[in-house]
């Protein structure tokens, strides 16, 4: 079984539930902001339903009321139970609801940057805005905030239960793209978190407004780190910005509706622009990924994965440059299988393409590093040798052209193989051109299939 799916994940996904909303909690007990602004049980929440379903509901509704279990301790009433319970299932509808919207409105993920504002309005903002209206209600009625307050309350909600989303949802996709997406480095990440410390105590030790260069901070890392590691310091960075808005010295500056709209304001711009920035870098890799499988599609043989014409002519040209200043000659040899046609009408296309496969085996496998061999043509292959003349390239290519000699590809009883003319030519000094010694090699190879193939020559203006 899969075991991102298996029913102890759900477990461990509602033991996170059940412990994010703990210390989410205790977060906001803290005084004198009373901070309601990060809900990070409302992501896990969409996390567990995009990943179980419906089945994860009745575990979304426990662990809320494991969260809630004090109050419910100190119920004396039936009521009181209800509450909570209503309370508790409000919860599960509200990932249910995200889920809903997130899978009808973003069916390709959280991809692009553009993806944000769908995101944000439907996944974000429209769930909370219902599951918060409920719950603030469900306040009222039971008699636990005057119902002139609960406008307010579901607005606070709203706010923390996006904030929640929108952190957790994108670390939730990076984990599940872990495998194709480039490892985490853990030097940005630990170079950005000391960084984010250091400004985070600055400001809370008399030098208020160093906050605000964490966001800069985050931008940086938000180019060197995945999706998953910039949404994992961005939270972390947000619970540590509210946790340490208690402090005293931070506390003393402002009015506490003062602070807490300060911080609503520095976490979520900051979590927007951080997570905006980390997609549009995704994209960026993501297009340059795909101009590379292009490059590389255009520039290698399908059949044999060896490099074409169109890569093996720059390159020629390339070594004849560097030839050209430094001297030192270079060869190219031109190979044609012999009598290829046969193996084909006799044996059938497929079994012609498994020959050609296998001999562009034996080239890769028997040239140096920095030779290079290449398909030109159907049955045609060509080597690039640098640094070496003709004459010092013909016995590696005569050993090369016995080893496909002794090449045998089994079709049902019977062994084909094949033989090979070698065409040589090489770079002769300051007025040749590299086009000109290509032509030397071909010229050359005519020569060997004239002199009765299964031969290599070295062209006559060899060096
Ligand atoms: N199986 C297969 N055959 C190919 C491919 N590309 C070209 N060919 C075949 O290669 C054969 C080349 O035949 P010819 O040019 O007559 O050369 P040859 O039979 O090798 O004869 P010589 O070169 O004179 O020794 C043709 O039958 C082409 O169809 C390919 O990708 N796969």
């Amino acid at each position: 079984m899969n075991a991102a799916k298996s029913p102890a994940g759900l477990i461990a996904a509602a033991l996170a539930y059940f412990a994010l909303a703990r210390f989410g909690m205790a977060i906001f007990a803290l005084k004198p902001s009373n901070l309601t602004l990060l809900w990070l049980p409302s992501g896990i929440a969409l996390a567990m339903c995009l990943q179980w379903g419906w089945r994860a509901v009745p575990f979304i509704v426990v662990a809320s009321l494991a969260a809630n279990f004090d109050g419910m301790a100190a119920a004396t009433s039936p009521a009181h139970l209800a509450h909570t319970m209503l309370a508790a299932m409000t919860d599960g509808l509200a990932g249910v609801l995200a889920m809903h919207m997130f899978r009808r409105m973003l069916p390709g993920g959280l991809a692009r940057a553009a993806d944000l504002l769908p995101f944000i309005l439907y996944v974000c903002l429209i769930p909370t805005a219902v599951s918060s209206v409920l719950l603030a209600a469900n306040l009222a009625a039971g008699g636990y905030l005057p119902w002139s307050e609960a406008g307010a309350l579901a607005r606070v909600l709203v706010l923390a239960d996006s904030l929640g989303l929108l952190l957790v949802y994108p670390a939730y996709q990076g984990w599940r793209q872990r495998h194709t997406a480039p490892p985490l480095q853990a030097h940005p990440l630990l170079a950005a978190i000391a960084a984010v410390l250091a400004l985070l105590l600055a400001s809370r030790a008399g030098m208020p407004g160093m906050e605000y260069f964490i966001v800069p901070v985050l931008l940086v890392l938000s180019f060197h780190t995945s999706l998953l590691g910039i949404t994992a310091v961005t939270a972390l960075t947000i619970v540590g910005v509210m946790a340490s808005a208690a402090h005293p010295a931070f506390a003393a500056q402002t009015t506490a509706s003062d602070t807490a709209f300060r911080v609503a304001a520095l976490a979520f711009s900051s979590a927007l622009t951080l997570l905006g920035a980390a997609l549009q870098r995704g994209q960026l890799e993501h297009s340059e990924r795909t101009r590379q499988q292009w490059q590389d599609a255009a520039e290698h043989d399908a059949l044999t994965g060896l490099p074409n014409r169109r890569l093996f002519m720059p390159k020629v040209q390339l070594e004849h440059q560097r030839s050209l200043r430094s001297g030192k000659p270079y060869a190219i040899a031109m190979l044609d299988l012999d009598h290829f046609k046969a193996i084909n009408d006799c044996h059938g296309h497929a079994v012609g393409d498994r020959v050609l496969d296998a001999v562009a085996t034996v080239l890769r496998d028997n040239c140096r590093m920095i030779d290079t061999p290449a398909r030109v043509g159907g049955e045609e292959f060509a080597i690039l040798l640098p640094e070496c003349s003709g004459t010092q390239a013909r016995p590696f290519l005569e050993r090369l052209r016995g080893k496909l000699e002794e090449l045998e590809i089994a079709v049902a009883d019977q062994r084909v193989s094949v033989t090979v003319s070698i065409g040589i030519a090489s770079f002769t000094g300051v007025n040749d051109t590299a086009d000109a010694v290509a032509a030397r090699a071909d010229r050359a190879l005519y020569q060997a299939k004239q002199a009765g193939r299964n031969c290599s020559i070295v062209d006559a203006v060899a060096a």
